[in-house]
């Protein structure tokens, strides 16, 4: 059990600008947010808001300008790069919009692949029978077993998100970042992959955070912040599985600090 107080991702003070041509693109002024372990947590915000930027510097896909990433009681966004790449290889899952299947590869083979570049060809053969079967029982946890060696193109879109969703869990990660994971679905297999990513959430215990446009979506979510002006505003009408009110317990977490 966890307790609203146990922040198992926390971004501190994140500032971030793009540059195109000497012009300064300010798009995080000082985002202050922390995601509770066994929440799933909603980020919604207009386009060009910011999100997928803040979710790369959670995951140290990129480097915030100032401010700092916690991730279980570790500071990660100054770690070497060898560090931040374990955190991300062992720690997190990743999927997006667009799934990020190789279309040349079969579902498992897909799944396997991070895998597979993680370690030496010799690591990789030592370890091919275990790994193997790890990546059966992925694709059995999205029921897809039987897409094992299906090509991206051989699949619909909801399936192909699922085998980005048993490709994340590989590592076994503790929290799931997703951008967008229904935003090329319709309406009935979003809500699949949705009720995929509940599921994982309260039978694995996986933490979760999701970008979303979709206010509906994100009102199934324990939590949820909007992207404003560069800045997080925590909503906390909207927790607690879509019921409307104040959670019992709930901390305002996202500050505005400009
Ligand atoms: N590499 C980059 N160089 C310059 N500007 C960028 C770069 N990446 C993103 N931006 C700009 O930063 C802003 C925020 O982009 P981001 O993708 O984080 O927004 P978002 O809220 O996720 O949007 P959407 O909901 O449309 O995916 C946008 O205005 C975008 O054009």
């Amino acid at each position: 059990m966890h307790s609203s107080n146990d922040l198992l991702l926390e971004a501190r003070g994140i500032r971030k600008s793009y540059h195109k041509d000497k012009i300064e693109l300010p798009i995080l002024r000082g985002v202050d947010v922390g995601f509770v372990a066994g929440e799933l947590t909603a980020l919604v915000g207009r386009s060009g808001s910011g999100k997928s930027t803040l979710m790369h510097l959670l995951a140290t896909l990129d480097q915030p300008d100032s401010g700092e990433v916690w991730f279980d009681g570790n500071r990660i966004d100054n770690q070497s790069r060898a560090k931040r790449d374990q955190y991300r290889n062992s720690q997190i899952g990743i999927i997006f919009q667009f799934y990020h299947l190789l279309p040349e590869l079969s579902a498992i083979e897909n799944v396997l692949a991070p895998a597979m570049i993680r370690r030496s060809v010799l690591g990789y053969l030592r370890d091919r029978k275990q790994l193997r079967l790890r990546a059966e029982a992925m694709l059995d946890r999205v029921g897809l077993l039987n897409r094992s060696h299906h090509q991206p193109s051989e699949m619909s879109g909801g399936e192909m998100q699922r085998v980005a969703i048993a490709r994340s869990l590989m590592s076994n990660p503790k929290m799931l970042l997703a951008d967008e994971p229904t935003g090329n679905l319709d309406t009935e297999t979003g809500a699949t992959i949705l009720r995929l990513l509940r599921e994982l959430n309260q039978e694995d215990d996986l933490t979760i955070v999701m970008i979303t446009h979709d206010d509906a979506i994100a009102e199934t979510a324990d939590r949820c912040y909007r992207m404003c002006d560069g800045l997080l505003e925590s909503n906390d009408a909207i927790v607690s599985n879509g019921q409307s009110g104040i959670k019992q317990g709930s901390t305002k977490l996202a500050t505005a600090a400009a």
